[in-house]
């Protein structure tokens, strides 16, 4: 089919209807006007983990007290980063319809109002929850390849994705070999926990609006993954990590990443590292974009640790997937904890 893709640029109509009042889209200056102040955020050198005896003690030290650090010389090219976000601004600002047409029959999907999917990538229904700020693709790397499309600017970021999920997954590996060793884990039993082959990457947009109180980009949550890794375009804020019961905005500086540890390294770790709670604030002045990466165990390779009942992920997922829409949340880890119900 032939989408009108190039007809729309920055229109309303890319937004999804019900985001599409608020978007009073001026040319502000940069939100974070302080960017040059350090922000408590860890910092972890992945050039150091091999090199530098210190750095895995400073990267076991945040895993155990924020479960999220910034990476710093990841090795990924800024150019490619910054062109993944250029062209991310680019897909969505096509009009919603197109959009929604272009990943129909793809292992792409495109959702909104809600960050909740299916196994498949379509948004879960749920109960009582409110809308989420926010829309975006659901992009499975293993099947990346079976995404060839006729539409150029498509078939670009396709190109852009395969190579980012490459480095990804590398970063991903790294970090997680540093901290099996942190852990003193088995090296033979703790590989499978983290499947390279699991691998997805998250395009966000969240709508700019100037009513920030109104609703959240994304709510409060824990992932459950191994580790997430994302990438947030310059100077557009949102981000916040809950630290000493505070919430600390992590700052948007476009040359590192961010990584947060999700439910199943908490789980692998023994309840040692945290999977830490964050969400997304609405920027008023300017949308905001972010590239996510998550990573899990095999699906049905079992965890085994002292405070959890045996699970695999595949039994983590759908209990978290009955949760949402029985109870409208995600209850999380607490499910498999032993002796949950004796005391
Ligand atoms: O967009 C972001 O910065 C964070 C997204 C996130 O927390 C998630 O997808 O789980
Ligand atoms: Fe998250």
């Amino acid at each position: 089919m032939t989408t009108t893709i190039s007809a729309v640029m920055n229109n309303l109509d890319s937004y999804p209807p019900p985001f599409r009042h608020q978007n009073s889209q001026t040319h502000y200056p940069d939100q974070v006007n302080s960017l040059s102040d350090p922000d408590p955020i860890p910092v972890i050198d992945l050039d150091g983990l091999n090199q530098n005896l210190d750095e895995p003690k400073k990267l076991e030290e945040a895993c155990r007290e924020w479960g999220l650090f910034r990476l710093a010389n990841h090795g990924i090219p800024l150019t490619l980063l910054s062109q993944l976000h250029d062209l991310a601004k680019e897909i969505f600002s096509i009009s919603f319809e197109s959009k929604q047409a272009s990943t129909a029959n793809s292992p792409i999907s495109y959702f909104w109002g809600t960050a909740a999917l299916t196994p498949k990538g379509t948004a879960l229904a749920r109960g009582s929850q409110s809308i989420n700020w926010l829309e975006g693709f659901n992009i499975p790397l293993s099947q990346l390849s079976e995404f060839e499309h006729q539409v150029p600017m498509l078939d670009s970021f396709r190109v852009l994705l395969e190579e980012y999920g490459n480095h990804l997954s590398r970063i991903a590996g790294m970090l997680y070999e540093t901290m099996a060793k942190n852990l003193d884990l088995n090296p033979e039993s703790s590989k499978p926990y983290l499947s390279e082959e699991t691998g997805i990457v998250r395009v966000y947009r969240y709508p700019v609006n100037s009513d920030a109180d109104a609703a959240l980009g994304m709510e409060v949550h824990t992932d459950s993954s191994v580790l997430s890794i994302l990438h947030q375009n310059d100077g557009v804020s949102g981000l916040e990590v809950l630290r000493d019961n505070h919430w600390q905005t992590v700052k948007p500086l476009s040359d590192s990443l961010i990584v947060n540890l999700g439910d199943m390294m908490q789980a692998i770790s023994d309840d040692r590292f945290k999977s830490v709670k964050h969400r997304v604030k609405v920027n008023k002045q300017r949308d905001r974009i972010s590239i996510c990466y998550f990573v899990f165990p095999g699906e049905d390779v079992l965890i085994q640790s002292s405070t959890y009942k045996p699970f695999s992920y595949n039994d983590f997922r759908t209990q978290v997937q009955k949760d949402v829409k029985t109870l409208g949340y995600k209850v999380g880890l607490e499910r498999f904890k032993i002796n949950e119900d004796s005391n």
